[in-house]
């Protein structure tokens, strides 16, 4: 399976890298994430002070910004964060986790997208709408919509802001304005498990860190996730059992005891 190879060689130079992650993310999700990238072979480190994340953003190979928790100090760090990898041409994943619930979540967004340029946004339909048309009001940090419905939105969010834009969901769509991919698999236990969303902005980082071309390194990350999904509901009995059947089903992939 090509696809599979093509994952795996980005999941070698992981590996071989360990890239240094920056996430600015939020309370509920920092230790998912963390294990998640650690588990693929990345190195993760959580850091949101003002006072550090110029010289954090420095050393690291990928930033992410994710407004799930947000608050005015945590603000103006991601604007900084943003900016200096922007300059350093370090790339930058946004996943704006609620948008369109509140409008200044909305807000922040465009303004994160405006001062820090992007190079992956992604999130639920919901989310991804809500970017587009302001009208868009969302429930909270779970999407209302199919991604399906939200291609088109995508598509025009894409060619906006030059970001490659990946929506979640039960299939995923990942956009370049013009090409879309589509991801299929995964399983609707992993939606009741929170912080999967997140963790797959995370993953993306870790694959941008290593491969230049960001539409297919977005793509790899959620065909990891549909993968690693697929097989760990195999085994779970509920959500509990599915987060840790998720990292343990990572790790596997990631120490190549899966071949393509
Ligand atoms: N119904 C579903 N069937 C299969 N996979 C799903 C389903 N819903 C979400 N996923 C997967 O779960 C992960 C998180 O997606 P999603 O729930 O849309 O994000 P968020 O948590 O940000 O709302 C993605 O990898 C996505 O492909
Ligand atoms: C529940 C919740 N509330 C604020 S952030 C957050 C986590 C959202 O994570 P995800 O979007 O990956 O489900
Ligand atoms: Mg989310």
């Amino acid at each position: 399976m090509n696809a599979l190879k093509s994952i795996l060689k980005d999941i070698e130079l992981i590996k071989a890298q360990s890239p240094l992650i920056h996430n600015i993310t939020n309370f509920v999700v920092m230790n998912n994430t963390a294990n998640a990238l650690l588990a693929l072979g990345a190195s993760p480190v959580m850091a949101h002070a003002s006072e550090e994340v110029e010289e954090m953003t420095s050393i690291a190979s990928a930033l992410v910004l994710n407004i799930g928790t947000l608050s005015p100090t945590w603000i103006d760090s991601m604007k900084i964060a943003g900016r200096t990898a922007s300059s350093k041409n370090i790339p930058i994943i946004l996943d704006p986790v609620g948008a369109g619930a509140t409008s200044y979540r909305s807000r922040i967004c465009r303004e994160l997208i405006q001062d820090c340029n992007p190079t992956v946004i992604r999130g639920n339909a919901s989310e991804i709408m809500s970017l587009v048309d302001e009208e868009i009001q969302t429930k909270g940090v779970d999407s209302t919509s199919s991604s399906l419905h939200a291609v088109e939105y995508a598509k025009v969010l894409a060619q906006k802001t030059g970001a490659i834009v990946s929506i979640s969901g039960e299939i995923d769509y990942i956009t370049d304005g013009t090409r879309v991919n589509e991801v299929r698999g995964g399983s609707p236990l992993m939606p009741r498990v929170t912080g999967m969303g997140c963790t797959a902005t995370a993953l993306t980082a870790a694959f941008l860190a290593v491969n230049k071309n960001a539409l297919e390194a977005a793509t790899h990350a959620m065909e990891l996730m549909s993968w690693v999904g697929e097989k760990a509901a195999k085994q779970a009995k509920g959500p509990g059992t599915m987060q840790l059947f998720f990292l343990d089903e990572l790790y596997q992939v990631a120490t190549g005891e899966v071949q393509a």
